[in-house]
C-alpha cells in the first residue's frame, strides 16, 4: 500500500459501520508490506518508547496491574510516518465528510506489548472533559497466530463480546465512548499503532 489512496469500499465500510454498530474490524487493511516497514520501524525506535500510563496531567501514573505497554507517539512531520499519516488523514475527511463527526485532529502511537503484558477493560474516553471520538487500532504483527494470544476483546451494546486477533495489517475502529474493551495476554512482543480522532476542546 504504497500509494497513498484509501479504497473508497473500504472508507465506506468504515463510515457505515460508524453510523451503525459502531464498531467494525478490517482484516488485511494494510498490505503485508506495509506491516513489515511499520513493524521494522517500531523496533527501529524502540529506545524511544516510554511505558504507558493511566490517568491524566498530576494523576499519572505507570501501572502495571492496569497496562503493561509501552508507546511512541507519531509526530506528524515525522517523514518515515509520512504515508501512514496520509492515510489517516484520509480516513478523517472521509468520516467528516459523510458522518459530520467534526474530528479535527488525529493522535496516535505505536504501542508495544512485552510478552503477558495486558490492558485491563476500560473506555478510552476519560471523564466528561475527553474529546476522543474515534478509536482506530491497527496491528503489526508478521506471522501472528490465534494461539499467540493478545487479543482484544470488545464488550458490545448487548452484552455479547468480541475476540479480535491482533493480525499483522488488520483494522479495528470503533466509537471511542460506547465500548469498553480490553488487551489480553499475549505469549510474544505485541506491536500496534493505536490512535484517536479528537474532536476540537470547546
Ligand atoms: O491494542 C489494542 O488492541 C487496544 C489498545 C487500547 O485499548 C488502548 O491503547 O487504549
Ligand atoms: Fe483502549
Amino acid at each position: 500500500m504504497n500509494n497513498l489512496v484509501l479504497d473508497e469500499t473500504i472508507l465506506d465500510q468504515i463510515g457505515d459501520a460508524l453510523a451503525g454498530p459502531g464498531w467494525t474490524v478490517i482484516p488485511n487493511f494494510l498490505d503485508t508490506a506495509t506491516v513489515t516497514e511499520l513493524h521494522t520501524l517500531a523496533h527501529a525506535r524502540r529506545e524511544q518508547f516510554n511505558r504507558a500510563g493511566v490517568g491524566r496531567e498530576a494523576g499519572h501514573q505507570v501501572r502495571n496491574d492496569i497496562r503493561g505497554d509501552s508507546v511512541l507517539w507519531v509526530e506528524e512531520d515525522d517523514s518515515a510516518m509520512q504515508s501512514a499519516n496520509a492515510r489517516m488523514a484520509m480516513l478523517q475527511q472521509h468520516l467528516n465528510r459523510s458522518l459530520f463527526l467534526g474530528l479535527a485532529e488525529l493522535e496516535w502511537h505505536f504501542a508495544s506489548y512485552p510478552a503477558g503484558a495486558f490492558y485491563q477493560r476500560h473506555l478510552d474516553q476519560h471523564r466528561q472533559q475527553d474529546t476522543r471520538v474515534v478509536t482506530i487500532v491497527q496491528y503489526l504483527n508478521p506471522q501472528w497466530q490465534e494461539s499467540d494470544g493478545g487479543q482484544l476483546r470488545i464488550y458490545l451494546d448487548d452484552g455479547s463480546q468480541v475476540d479480535v486477533t491482533p493480525y499483522g495489517g488488520t483494522l479495528v475502529v470503533f466509537m471511542s465512548d460506547r465500548f469498553e474493551h480490553e488487551v489480553l495476554p499475549a505469549i510474544r512482543e505485541r506491536v500496534s499503532l493505536t490512535g484517536w480522532y479528537r474532536r476540537r476542546a470547546v
